[in-house]
């Protein structure tokens, strides 16, 4: 797969070079309803970062202002340095920037290969017409486009090569959220933005979930930034975690820092936690839904 690798963030020199994605003092209100403000947020290439936060605290918001579909009130979002602001989610997606959504959003009409394939347009130059005429070039682009399609769902394994042209309705809610992230990575982003991985996962799913995740940092160098309210997840993935509530970023830090500290306790995991830290889970775990 054609997509460079990058070093680990962490590394000497990391903080100073340019960030690949840089939240500056990012608003969004919606009317009387600020639901993100001034928030802060760098992204440096192979980072793994997690946004968390209890419920309607801004996550969401947060990934829809840096994937085009909200422009912020106030402040900026660079991406390699440059703002993407007022950019449409297809010119972020084109700028380097994919993602999954909390609920998965695949065509159920479609297979998995097709599914995997519409996530490449950004990167095909055969225009309705030459697609019509069947030209030459065109017939070599789809091959191509083919085989770029199958390499990414293998990087899963055999299970969906091997499925390619089942509907993806007929696939469990596991191996469509890795069909939802072959797509994505189809663009062949610097940056992966994933809404709740794990959410409606048992156990073994979610542990294969994170293992994935990992081998997206460290096999095909992708950036994350993910929303996730399990603490195995977070705290076993992160580089770094950014806790919201109420729109502010609170509390930013190394996963052992923020899972101690008193604000987040406050916040997010509320009394009970105190007695039973391994409770940091959302108050009502999200369940599949499409
Ligand atoms: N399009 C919108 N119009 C009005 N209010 C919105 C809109 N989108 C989000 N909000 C509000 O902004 C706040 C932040 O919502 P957001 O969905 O970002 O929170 P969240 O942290 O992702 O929550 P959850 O964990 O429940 O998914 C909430 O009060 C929500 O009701």
């Amino acid at each position: 797969m054609s997509v460079t690798h990058v070093e680990p963030a962490g590394e000497a020199g990391n903080a100073s070079a340019t960030p690949l994605l840089d939240l500056s003092q990012v608003t969004k209100r919606f009317g009387g309803l600020i639901a993100v403000q001034d928030v802060d947020l760098k992204i440096h290439p192979g980072e793994i970062v997690s946004v968390i936060g209890p419920n309607g605290a801004g996550k969401t918001t947060v990934f829809n202002l840096i994937t085009g579909i909200y422009r912020p009130t106030t402040g900026d979002i660079r991406v390699d340095g440059r703002s993407i602001v007022g950019l449409n989610p297809d010119q972020v997606l084109k700028r380097g920037l994919a993602r999954t959504f909390q609920n998965i959003r695949l065509f159920n009409g479609m297979t998995v290969l097709e599914n995997v394939l519409v996530g490449q347009h950004t990167r095909l130059h055969a225009g309705v017409l030459g697609s019509l005429l069947r030209i030459p070039s065109v017939k070599r682009e789809e091959a191509e486009a083919r085989h770029r399609a199958l390499e990414l769902l293998s990087f899963f394994g055999t299970s969906l090569v091997e499925r390619q042209d089942e509907y993806v309705i007929n696939l469990s809610y596991a191996e469509r959220r890795r069909v939802e992230i072959a797509r994505a990575l189809a663009s062949q982003p610097k940056l992966l933005l994933l809404d709740e991985p794990t959410a409606g996962m048992n156990e073994v799913e979610t542990q294969e979930a994170v293992k994935y995740i990992r081998r997206l940092r460290d096999e095909l160098g992708v950036a994350i930034l993910l929303i996730e309210h399990k603490l195995t997840v977070t705290m076993g993935l992160s580089d770094r975690i950014a806790v919201l509530d109420y729109g502010k970023k609170i509390v930013e830090g190394l996963p052992d820092e923020v899972r101690h500290d008193e604000r987040v306790i406050e916040a997010y995991l509320g009394t009970a936690s105190r007695t039973n830290p391994e409770s940091f889970q959302h108050s009502s775990a999200p369940v599949e839904n499409e």
